[in-house]
């Protein structure tokens, strides 16, 4: 049975309804066309120290665990880095072990650093994740409070935007606190006063939330901000109640998105800008090892694509490959591939 880049793995049945081929009538946003590569892509959110279990089995019952950096808009930068483009992390740690680990894991990535508070007042977040051999790992978050959730408007205010050309802002940053709820809005206002391409992932984190419909009514809202909305087909199916990636598509678009990048499980990718769509068929891989770090390589794949002039069926095809690549190392970021390997 064939496994496909989300991780689920693909009944008869799903193949069936799948493409082999794009479909539908492909289009691109005007703000990338002829003059690529003009701009960084700026992300603020939590980097967290990761644990892994080492063998299988509920959190509680593993004994060793495997040490590494984790955070989705972490991942997205590490992502973009890798396939050549320029990225500006805002973020907070504690000064902890964790947060030496993670200013380490930036120098050995390349990434700026410049943007990164060390908060002697709170410790850095972390995580653990389950390891299994079928379906989506099990994690539990230490992020209470964390360096992170001390994350506030003024972190982004002053932010000098002019050389950015996409703000790509996850769900996750206003779950952390009403401080870093905040910054959130304060962030998505000053990229559009300065006309800044606005990238949303819902990036649901029910654990984060203190109740379901704060984080369906907070993330609808961020949602109708943005240009450009990448939600997965349940995240969809959570904010609006519909379950076709037509339907997300066009609820995303009714409640104000400009573009949609729906990701459709097992199937493909489909975006729409509520007159054109197209889809593109995800790519099969034998073997998935973790699926955790799928959605943030597909984030990295599709903007850069987008960076790089191409059309949306032509970024979809990128982040779909960048996703599966993901999804063959147990690494939330590892997986992640330099230009020549994604193309
Ligand atoms: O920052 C968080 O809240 C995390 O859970 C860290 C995870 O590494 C990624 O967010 C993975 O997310 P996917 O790419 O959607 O699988």
């Amino acid at each position: 049975m064939p496994a496909h880049y989300n991780g689920d793995e693909a009944t008869d049945e799903d193949v069936a309804k799948g493409i082999s081929e794009v479909q539908g009538q492909d289009f691109a946003p005007q703000e990338f066309q002829g003059c690529p590569r003009q701009g960084s892509v700026l992300l603020v959110g939590e980097p967290m120290a990761l644990f892994t279990a080492e063998c299988t089995g509920s959190l509680q019952d593993v004994n060793e665990f495997s040490a590494s950096i984790a955070g989705a808009e972490l991942n997205v930068v590490v992502g973009l880095t890798r396939l050549g483009h320029q990225a500006q992390y805002v973020a907070h740690v504690g000064q902890d072990p964790f947060g030496i680990k993670i200013h380490h894991f930036l120098q050995q990535h390349g990434i700026d650093d410049s943007a990164l508070t060390v908060d002697p007042h709170h410790s850095t977040g972390f995580m653990l994740k389950s390891k299994v051999t079928k379906g989506d790992p099990a994690t539990a978050y230490w992020r209470s409070g964390s360096a992170a959730s001390a994350i506030n408007p003024q972190d982004v205010e002053g932010l000098d935007l002019s050389g950015t050309a996409i703000v790509h802002i996850t769900g996750i940053l206003p779950a952390l606190s009403a401080s870093a709820a905040a910054a959130t809005q304060a962030l998505m206002a000053h990229a559009r006063r300065e006309h800044v391409f606005l990238s949303f992932d819902p990036n649901l984190r029910p654990a984060l939330w203190e109740n379901a419909e704060t984080m369906r009514s907070t993330l609808r809202d961020l949602s109708s901000q943005a240009d450009l909305v990448l939600p997965g087909i349940g995240e969809g199916e959570e904010l609006f109640s519909v379950s076709s990636v037509e339907e997300i598509g066009k609820a995303f678009i009714d409640n104000g998105a400009r573009y949609v990048v729906v990701k459709d499980g097992p199937r493909g990718a489909y975006a729409t800008d509520g007159k054109r769509s197209v889809y593109v068929p995800a790519f099969v891989v034998s073997t998935i090892v973790d699926t955790v770090g799928a959605g943030d390589g597909f984030a990295a794949g599709l903007l850069s694509a987008l960076l790089e002039s191409a059309s949306f069926a032509g970024a979809m095809d990128r982040a779909c490959a960048v996703g599966a690549m993901q999804t063959q190392v147990v690494s939330d970021n590892e997986g992640l591939p330099t230009p020549n390997l994604a193309k």
